[in-house]
């Protein structure tokens, strides 16, 4: 059997990119998903906007629903303050042990914690495991029908704390019109939508940022 789109993608990092380059190795992906191999990463478009507001919130504890192959995760990394932390979801082994790849090629592997398995099942155990009160910043792009009840997990499980930045990609493609409805008409978030393109195409797609109100 042959190779999977996730390794070829890694190995395209490591022709491609610099050790411990962040940015070579985000370029180096975007470039192999635009010329060679389409990958359901956030991308180089929608990833100027996840980097603009990770500016703006500057997190110390950030979470990932979906890892993927860990594109999002370098580009969310390198932003972080030192002694911040990102710890990701995957539910998917395979995917997951390639991201470490490319998390550790990147040289980003002392700020991100992967983690494998349901969110549904990893979210309630958040505190005691990592030892944490709540998340400043959560990036939803896992299964585009779990962002809903993984967010009222999160605010369940008292995870959200007033002023947490929840930023969910796709809401337009493949689309998260369930999620769009619950943040919009909720008093207790502010939401606005960053209009934007699937990733390497023309497609029309956006990221939804909304901020939590306590
Ligand atoms: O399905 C997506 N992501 C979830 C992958 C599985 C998550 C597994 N998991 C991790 C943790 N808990 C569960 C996704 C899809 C597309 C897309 C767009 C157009 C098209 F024609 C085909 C696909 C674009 C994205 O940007 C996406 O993010
Ligand atoms: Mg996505």
């Amino acid at each position: 059997t042959g190779s999977s789109r996730p390794q070829r993608m890694l190995k395209a990092v490591q022709k491609n990119a610099t050790k411990g380059d962040p940015q070579s190795v985000i370029s180096a992906i975007d470039y192999y998903c635009r010329h060679k191999e389409w990958a359901m990463n956030v991308g180089d478009e929608k990833g100027l906007i996840l980097d603009s507001v990770l500016t703006e919130v500057n997190p110390s504890m950030a979470l990932e629903l979906g890892t993927y192959c860990g594109y999002s995760s370098v580009r969310i990394a390198r932003l972080l303050s030192p002694n911040s932390k990102l710890i990701t979801v995957e539910f998917n082994p395979a995917f997951a042990a390639i991201a470490r790849q490319i998390i550790a090629y990147a040289g980003l592997q002392d700020k991100v914690t992967i983690v494998e398995g349901p969110s549904a099942d990893l979210i309630p155990k958040m505190k005691e495991r990592f030892g944490l009160k709540s998340f400043d910043f959560v990036f939803l792009d896992h299964w585009k029908d779990r962002y809903v009840p993984d967010t009222k997990l999160l605010e369940e499980c008292g995870l959200l704390k007033k002023g947490t930045v929840l930023l969910a990609d796709n809401v337009i493609c493949p689309g998260a019109p369930e999620y769009l409805k619950y943040v919009r008409n909720n008093p207790r978030y502010e939401s606005r939508y960053y209009k934007s393109y699937l990733e390497y195409t023309k497609a029309e797609d956006g990221l939804e940022k909304s901020v939590f109100l306590g």
